[in-house]
């Protein structure tokens, strides 16, 4: 099989099987320890992932622009790199109105299947043993700050309650008020909770509606349920991976071989970073003229750690670049991570929700990729 058969196979095939592994490693019961590493609010999952299609666009386009065709082939470099942006626009485009929005006030694609599909911005803040819902926000933090929100947007509007509201609001700010003072369940009776929680849903929809879309939902507290919802981490995943391994097709070839012809250089300079140890640069110090013992100790303390800054600087700057490929291969195995512990994690989203994220992605890229796959093989 050619080199170019098998780079195709890789394109079309690491995204669905990333997929299918997150089933097997939970059918294999081997999917606890892996979700307990998940965070939502994580560092990876807020700035990399959520952001996941500027950091995709920032590595992937500087890798394009520098291993753009040799100077020389001026036309048929041109001619890629509008081929790239061609793709790119596509996607990019692509990725905003499914996740993002279809139109000022036009909800995304994503959230429309949802909310045409029955679902709805909850808050079933309470349970019917009058506990705080496990179900409502996932995690204590997450429950707390949306408690803390709901608080805040009822009693903004204390006054606006006729008389016949008035009761339940005061039972409503009372019992949530209850949760975010002592962290446990409030006093809140069985039949009195399905009441409360009818009332904070109404009171959320009249102050802070309309909430149509995840993202509102989210930043007012509610809990997005009740619909098919494609997941958004699979679909962004998907795409994203399947964009850079697409790019990389038109650069690797030459990017690599730069990388190899340069693998000495390199790896003398990740070497250099060990090679300032204490010990090691203590035992330099004995040489013919032994040195005070104060020098020494500047020489194995002081030293090193300067010395390990600079050759960590000349070693990043050295990759970002003249090997930004490095760069773009790390992002990738970031999102296959990431797909994988998505997959992993069936309590945010059913299979077929997966499933719809996947195809969502897969499906554009696929044609934009195919398209132009003649022009890729020449490359
Ligand atoms: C044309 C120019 C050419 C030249 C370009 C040159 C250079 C380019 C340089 C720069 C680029 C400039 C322009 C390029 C164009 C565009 C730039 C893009 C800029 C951005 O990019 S600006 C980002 C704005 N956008 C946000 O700021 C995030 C908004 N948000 C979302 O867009 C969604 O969120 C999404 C889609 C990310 C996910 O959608 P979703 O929420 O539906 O996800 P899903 O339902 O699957 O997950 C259910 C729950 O499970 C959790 N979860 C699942 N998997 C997990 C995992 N693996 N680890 C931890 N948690 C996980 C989730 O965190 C979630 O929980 P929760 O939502 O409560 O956090």
């Amino acid at each position: 099989m050619s080199s170019s058969k098998w780079f195709n196979a890789v394109h079309l095939l690491v995204c669905p099987v990333t997929v299918l592994l997150g089933y097997l490693i939970n059918a294999y019961g081997y999917g606890t320890a892996l979700q307990a590493t998940l965070n939502k609010d994580g560092l990876v999952n807020a700035v990399f992932v959520k952001k996941g299609w500027f950091w995709t666009s920032l590595v992937g386009w500087w890798c394009i622009i520098r291993y753009r065709a040799v100077p020389g082939a001026t036309g048929r470099g041109r001619r890629r790199i509008a081929q790239s942006l061609k793709r790119y626009t596509i996607l990019t485009v692509w990725w905003y109105v499914f996740t993002q929005g279809i139109w000022f006030g036009v909800g995304p694609i994503m959230d429309l299947v949802f909310v045409y599909t029955g679902g709805h911005c909850h808050y079933d803040v309470f349970d019917n043993a009058g506990h705080v819902n496990q179900d409502f926000q996932g995690s204590v933090t997450r429950t707390q700050r949306a408690l803390a929100l709901i608080h805040n947007v009822l009693t903004l509007h204390g006054d606006d309650q006729d008389h016949h509201e008035k009761k339940l609001w005061s039972r409503s700010v009372g019992s949530i008020q209850d949760v975010l003072q002592t962290a446990e369940s409030a006093n809140v009776t069985a039949s009195a909770a399905a009441g409360i929680n009818s009332f904070i849903h109404d009171q959320m929809h009249r102050w802070q509606g309309p909430l149509t879309t995840s993202a509102q939902c989210r930043r007012f507290g509610g809990h997005w349920a009740g619909g098919h919802d494609p997941s958004g981490h699979v679909f962004l995943t998907t795409l994203m991976c399947m964009f850079l391994l697409g790019e990389l097709r038109v650069f690797g070839r030459r990017a690599l071989a730069h990388l190899y012809a340069q693998k000495w250089h390199l790896l003398g300079m990740v070497t250099r970073l060990f090679d300032t140890g204490p010990l090691w640069t203590w035992r330099r110090c004995g040489g013919a003229r032994p040195m005070s013992c104060g020098a020494r100790l500047w020489r194995a303390l002081v030293e090193p750690p300067v010395a390990c800054a600079a050759a960590l600087l000349r070693l990043t700057r050295c990759i970002a670049c003249d090997h930004p490929v490095v760069v773009l291969l790390a992002l990738l195995v970031t999102w296959l991570w990431q797909l994988l512990l998505t997959a992993v994690a069936s309590h945010f989203h059913t299979v077929r929700e997966h499933i719809s994220g996947l195809l969502a992605a897969y499906l554009v890229t696929g044609v934009v990729y195919a398209r132009d796959a003649a022009a890729l093989r020449l490359v």
